[in-house]
């Protein structure tokens, strides 16, 4: 059988809708991108989209008269940004533990690095590569030719005469109608026609803006900007600076309960910095400490899911990792995940072997069990540093305090702290009187008190700075955490900040990047949901339905997965991202997220963290008890077929004998339950003479003065429903829970 349009389509990294284009200009048209294409066609379009190969063929000599287009994101610089010279690596340098630290050298101060460019220059620029711009024309491909030379003519005229559309970031409708000199309602039609109804502020992606602009009669050329505005893709220019050393920023990682808070308070409490006792420990997030004269930078959020949060978002902040292991527990399932995501972070690794106080220590056995992650101890012939410590009685701390700066001294992390600053923030929150507050660390440059700044999609002016502990700074520079205030609103951990000279710039920068945001939320709330996936696998917009499986066991997981990947529906394919064992965790909702899946658990509940992150996050997640519900479930979204999945069940009713008016709090009532119970996660209505007067979320339930999960018929309790002081003696609160039904 003949290629299928969209496999023609993905060999040429171009979209089907393209393809669909191009065969209805070679009168061949085709119903959608599943359609067979035969051999001719499959000739006709290779040459329509790869017309350099032809011309080879041709052994044709002289140059082609039209170029593949080529975004700007290469030479476009910013302004007051120098031409991108690369630092130079480092000599390489003996590795800190196995196998991770091969780019080591290339990280001597340079973080925005050059990958992360390139990348984002593939991401954007991706669908247009190698796609000739003016792909539309050719169907001879002879750039000498006559013909040729006229068309190439004519389009040149055409461009000049602003049959090209130029853009940059997204174009709504509207936006595309201006540029087209059309009305709106003629581009609203026209996709009305193409089967895809759109509101006039609707974004429409690049397919469509193509797709719409050739039946308009335009070309397209996205252009890929990268300016000031993106700052986290310029690549820092160091080579006006002298570099000096700076501190190594350190994360700790490793399986719960093995030590991780015990050492970051251990070495935070016998190392303050020198000269700087008195101070009182502040918890901004991270936290320096001076041993044999040089700093190091510890950031205080133990655990994995900061690091990962971080690195999601693009803030590479953690030069070293110490892996913390009890020696008494040895390798646990949250100690492999830290070693794969330091591993993934490209940072060297140290093993703290952790409580060897205690009597079933047992150091070896740790060892041993690392060698099969590519940690082996130096000892045995390896390359990674372990420590034995005692977190607990203060063991072992300057041992390792000593081997973090032997790894910082092979790696030499480097920086200036002459240039404007820039860096990530660690954590952020809003301040009832400070307004919002965020810990920053600078990475780069120095960082002074009414520099302008923009941090994320924020800005705003450095009010002041205190550290961490507890001291008001006028400046600091390069691996220093720092809490400021003077931002105009919070930024996320992950977000990377720099200051500008120019406080209008800043100003003008933080506002396109905060407009930016603004128009990408609005584009994750179009993420895959199962609800809309039918009309979208109608529309042709997804071929791959992307699936995050956590079991309670491996081989639910398995059957599940087996099961999922025989679903055959009008050619979408369900890709299986990651499966997994255990709650259904941040990590879990950060891939989704990033992988545009949904998250399928089978037995298994979202942990609070990954509940609330897959809210804001906008990812979906479907809970089963049974396999062949979550199979029959997904298979009929598929089909469009989907039945509401949640139902609501009253659990008790209550009766209000008694209202408490307290200042600050609110109204109080004192009930009494008279049928089933009430929980503290129920949902609430306000009933009064058999009319609903309020329906809303409990804030508080007590019995007596404790908080408690649960009353039940015959008891009394206290009772605050939110934002709702109104409640009378008589009302009758009937409280509910949304129940899942499965599918029959
Ligand atoms: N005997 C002994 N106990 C320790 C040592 N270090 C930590 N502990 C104890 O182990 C328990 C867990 O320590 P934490 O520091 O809370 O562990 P964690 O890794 O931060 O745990 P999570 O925050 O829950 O992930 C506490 O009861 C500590 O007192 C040690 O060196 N020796």
């Amino acid at each position: 059988m003949g290629k299928r349009v969209y496999e023609f389509a993905k060999e040429q990294n171009v979209t089907s809708k393209q393809v669909i284009t191009q065969l209805e200009k070679m009168n061949k048209p085709v119903k959608n991108h599943m359609a067979v294409l035969d051999e001719e066609s499959v000739k006709q379009l290779d040459r329509v989209f790869n017309p350099e190969k032809y011309r080879s063929a041709d052994k044709q000599e002289k140059p082609a008269a039209t170029k593949p287009a080529e975004t700007k994101s290469a030479e476009s610089k910013p302004a007051d940004a120098k031409p991108a010279a690369k630092q130079e690596a480092p000599k390489a340098r003996p590795q800190a533990s196995g196998g991770q630290s091969n780019q080591a050298g290339n990280r001597g101060g340079n973080r925005f690095g050059n990958n992360r460019n390139d990348n984002r220059n593939k991401k954007r620029g991706g669908k247009f590569k190698g796609k000739p711009a003016k792909a539309a024309v050719p169907l001879e491909a002879d750039p000498n030719s006559k013909t040729s030379q006229r068309k190439a003519a004519r389009l040149a005229q055409e461009s000049e005469m602003g049959n090209v559309i130029k853009y940059d970031d997204v174009l709504s409708v509207s936006d595309l109608a201006a540029k087209m000199d059309k009305k709106p309602n003629e581009i609203i039609m026209k996709l009305m026609g193409l089967g895809v109804m759109a509101t006039i502020n609707q974004t429409l992606d690049d397919e469509t803006i193509e797709l719409l602009a050739t039946e308009f009669g335009y070309e397209v050329e996205k252009e890929v900007l990268i300016d000031e505005t993106d700052f986290e893709e310029v690549e820092i220019d160091f080579s006006e600076y002298e570099l000096v050393e700076r501190p190594a920023v350190v994360t700790i990682m490793g399986h719960v309960d093995h030590g991780k808070t015990t050492l970051l308070d251990s070495i935070r409490n016998t190392k303050v910095v020198a000269g700087e006792a008195g101070g009182i420990t502040q918890h901004i997030g991270a936290y320096q400490v001076e041993v044999n004269d040089k700093k190091i930078t510890f950031l205080d959020t133990p655990g994995h899911a900061a690091f990962t949060t971080m690195r999601a978002r693009g803030a590479e902040v953690t030069d070293i990792a110490i892996i913390v292991v009890a020696a008494d527990d040895g390798v646990m399932p949250q100690t492999e995940e830290a070693i794969s995501h330091a591993k993934a972070a490209n940072v060297p690794i140290i093993v703290a072997v952790n409580k060897m106080d205690k009597e079933g220590a047992n150091p070896d056995r740790v060892k041993q069990e690392l060698t099969e992650f590519g940690l082996v101890p130096e000892e045995w012939g390896g390359e990674t540093i372990f420590v034995p410590i005692s977190a607990l009685k203060d063991e072992g701390i300057d041992e390792l305090l000593e081997m973090i700066l032997l790894v910082s001294e092979v790696e030499e992390y480097k920086s200036t702290p002459e240039m404007p600053a820039r860096g990530s923030v660690i954590e952020a929150k809003l301040d009832k009187g400070r307004g919002p507050v965020a810990t920053l660390l600078v990475q780069h440059g120095t960082l002074r008190i009414g520099d302008s700044i923009v941090v994320g999609s924020t800005f705003g002016r450095v009010r002041a700075m205190v550290n961490d502990i507890g001291r008001r700074v006028k400046e600091v520079g390069p691996s220093t955490p720092i809490e400021i205030t003077g931002l105009n609103d919070v930024p996320q951990a992950g977000d990377q900040f720099i200051v500008f000279e120019d406080e209008k710039k800043a100003r003008a920068i933080g506002e396109k990047r905060y407009q930016r945001y603004l128009e990408s939320q609005r584009r994750e709330s179009a993420k895959v949901s199962l609800d809309d996936l039918f009309s979208r696998i109608q529309e042709g917009e997804v071929k791959d339905l992307n699936v995050i499986i956590k079991a309670d066991v491996q081989g639910s997981a398995e059957a599940l997965a087996g099961s999922l990947r025989k679903i055959d529906v009008a050619g979408v394919k369900i890709n299986i991202v990651h499966q997994g064992v255990g709650a259904i965790t941040e990590g879990d909702v950060i891939l989704a997220s990033a992988a545009n899946a949904i998250i399928i658990g089978f037995n298994v509940r979202p942990d609070g963290n990954a509940r609330s992150m897959a809210e804001q996050e906008h990812v979906e997640m479907r809970l089963h008890r049974i396999i062949y519900n979550a199979i029959d479930e997904i298979e009929s979204a598929m089909k469009g077929m989907l039945d509401p999945e949640f139902v609501e069940e009253i659990t008790g009713q209550v009766e209000v004998r008694d209202v408490f008016k307290v200042s600050k709090v609110g109204t109080i009532a004192g009930c009494y339950v008279t049928e089933g119970k009430i929980s503290r996660d129920a949902g609430v209505r306000i009933i009064r003479n058999g009319i609903v007067v309020y329906e809303g979320k409990l804030d508080t339930l007590r019995r007596f003065k404790d908080d408690v999960k649960e009353v039940a018929t015959g008891y009394e309790c206290g009772i605050k429903v939110e934002k709702f002081d109104d409640i009378k003696v008589e009302d009758v609160i009937e409280a509910f829970i949304m129940k899942e039904v499965e599918r029959k």
